[in-house]
């Protein structure tokens, strides 16, 4: 077991992964960048800003400073994704011992190099183990002791079994895989179709119309997500359907309530502002498109999505459109 950990990032998933580790693990440091913030985890043992109901364990303090973080044998990447490759050089200019196990915990890919997270660590951090955490994992119900499970990708397998003992909890249950590529893919695309399934909320399409793009934006994200490298078995699993149906279908997912307000009307600047936290779908919904183009696959629904985001066609039309291509068998 690890002896202390860093989580960078003091946001709704840091602090619901700071509640969860902390009652394993002695010393957890969450490192924030905002000084109200870090003087409450401190002195009073909440978050103001996140999950401000829930009281942290004693184990769990935070700084401001990657050097905080540094010499702890585990650290979580708890940061918005377009913010990781940041965080991990400020990490590495701290130094960092190359047996430090790094787990990234975002779901995204990088714009412009299509990077996923774990290939970002790698890059910056060659010599050290790289593992990523994914499942439904909505934060507001862990830091809660809601029970649910999620899968740890890692290729070492004992460095995967230690995490499995971090990430295990009476309300949490965390599989081993191998298959990062997969993992990290699901996650990031799942994101777009919360966005698609929160339009189709807010436009009243009705129950059956949920499922079905639900049903396609699965095919949709095996279809690209094994292009991209992944495992098909990956995308029946945890981090796969299990995450889309998480984040599709639950008012807690921040992409669902950005695309319920597209479709109820507003734009997408409003969208964004009012949520206040990341939507990881905003940004990736660029970068999963230009991935899409750059593989050949065929993504109708993460194409209207992005009509709808960054080609300002009406939601109504581009969802309408989904229905109106060429007939097709269904396992194509
Ligand atoms: N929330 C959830 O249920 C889950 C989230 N995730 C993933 O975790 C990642 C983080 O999401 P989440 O915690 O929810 O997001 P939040 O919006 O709740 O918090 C984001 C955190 O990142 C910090 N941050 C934002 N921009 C920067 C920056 N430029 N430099 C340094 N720090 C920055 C914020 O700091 P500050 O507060 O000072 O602005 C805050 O601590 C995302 O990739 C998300 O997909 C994964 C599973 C579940
Ligand atoms: O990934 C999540 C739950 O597993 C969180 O989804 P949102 O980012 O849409 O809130």
């Amino acid at each position: 077991m690890f002896s202390s950990a860093a989580i960078l990032g003091t946001g709704s998933f840091g602090t619901a992964l700071a509640s969860l580790i902390g009652s394993r693990i002695s010393d957890v440091v969450m490192i924030g960048r905002d000084p109200v913030t870090v003087d409450s985890i401190n002195l009073a043992h909440r978050n103001p800003r996140y999950i401000s109901d829930i009281d942290l364990p004693e184990s769990v303090r935070a700084e401001i400073g990657m050097n905080h973080a540094s010499l702890h044998p585990l650290i979580l990447f708890c940061v918005p994704t377009s913010v990781t490759r940041q965080a991990a050089t400020d990490l590495a200019e701290a130094g960092v011992p190359e047996e430090t196990v790094l787990v990234s915990c975002a779901k995204g890919i990088e714009r412009g190099t299509g990077d996923r997270m774990s290939v970002i660590l790698k890059e910056v951090f060659p010599n050290n183990p790289v593992a990523v955490l994914s499942g439904p994992n909505h934060a507001e119900e862990i830091a809660r002791d809601l029970a649910t499970c999620a899968v740890i990708g890692c290729t070492n397998e004992s460095i995967a079994c230690q995490l499995q003992e971090v990430f295990t909890a009476p309300h949490f249950r965390s599989y081993t895989s191998d298959d990062l590529p997969g993992i990290e893919l699901g996650g990031a695309i799942k994101n777009v179709y919360a966005i698609a399934a929160g339009i189709a909320s807010g436009l009243n399409l009705g129950d059956n119309a949920i499922s079905a793009l639900v049903t396609r934006a699965l095919a949709e994200m095996t279809r690209l997500g094994v292009r991209l490298g992944g495992r098909v078995e990956t995308f029946a699993g945890l981090s796969g359907v299990g995450d889309l149906i998480a984040t599709c279908f639950s008012a807690h997912s921040r992409n669902h309530r950005v695309g319920l307000a597209l479709g109820q009307g507003k734009s997408l600047e409003e969208a964004v502002n009012a949520l206040g936290m990341v939507a990881e779908g905003v940004p990736n919904t660029l970068s999963i498109y230009e991935a899409a183009r750059d593989a050949g696959v065929r993504t109708p629904i993460i194409d209207a999505v992005h009509a709808i985001l960054y080609e300002d066609m009406p939601a109504a039309w581009a969802l309408s459109q989904l229905l109106n291509r060429d007939p097709r068998p269904e396992n194509e």
